[in-house]
């Protein structure tokens, strides 16, 4: 996996105005697309749905993305770069002895393509 391929999903955020309904340009079965400029390019964002990403492990992700890096063809859209993000949120709760205090890990995933 190319590491310089890799986006911070901050970057993607602020360039689709944080997934903004006025960014966004279309929805595929796997998630949403949203347009955006992104080091003087035009792109599309696909933001993968909660339960895509929690359907596919790491690896699979991974690989799927790797795969999709390397087809370059002229009719297929070139895939330009991924985010891949672990984040984690504390989530208080009340249970019986008082507050406790969880750790929820999610995957937040997302791929990043030149628009035509
Ligand atoms: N590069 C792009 N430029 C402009 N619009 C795009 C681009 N990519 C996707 N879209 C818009 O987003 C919609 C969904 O695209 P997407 O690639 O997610 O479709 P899909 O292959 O059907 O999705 P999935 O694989 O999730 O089922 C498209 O129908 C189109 O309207």
């Amino acid at each position: 996996m190319t590491a310089e391929k890799r986006i911070p999903l901050h970057e993607l955020r602020e360039i689709t105005n944080g997934f903004s309904v006025d960014s966004r340009i279309g929805q595929g079965g796997y998630g949403d697309v949203y347009k955006g400029l992104y080091k003087g390019r035009d792109v599309a964002v696909k933001l993968l749905h909660v339960d895509t990403v929690q359907g596919i492990d790491d690896q699979q992700y991974l690989n799927e993305v790797g795969n999709l890096l390397r087809v370059k063809h002229p009719n297929i859209m070139q895939l330009f770069g991924y985010s891949y993000e672990t984040t984690s949120e504390l989530v208080e709760h009340k249970g019986k002895q008082g507050l406790i205090n969880t750790y929820i890990e999610s995957s937040a995933s997302s791929t990043c393509r030149v628009k035509a």
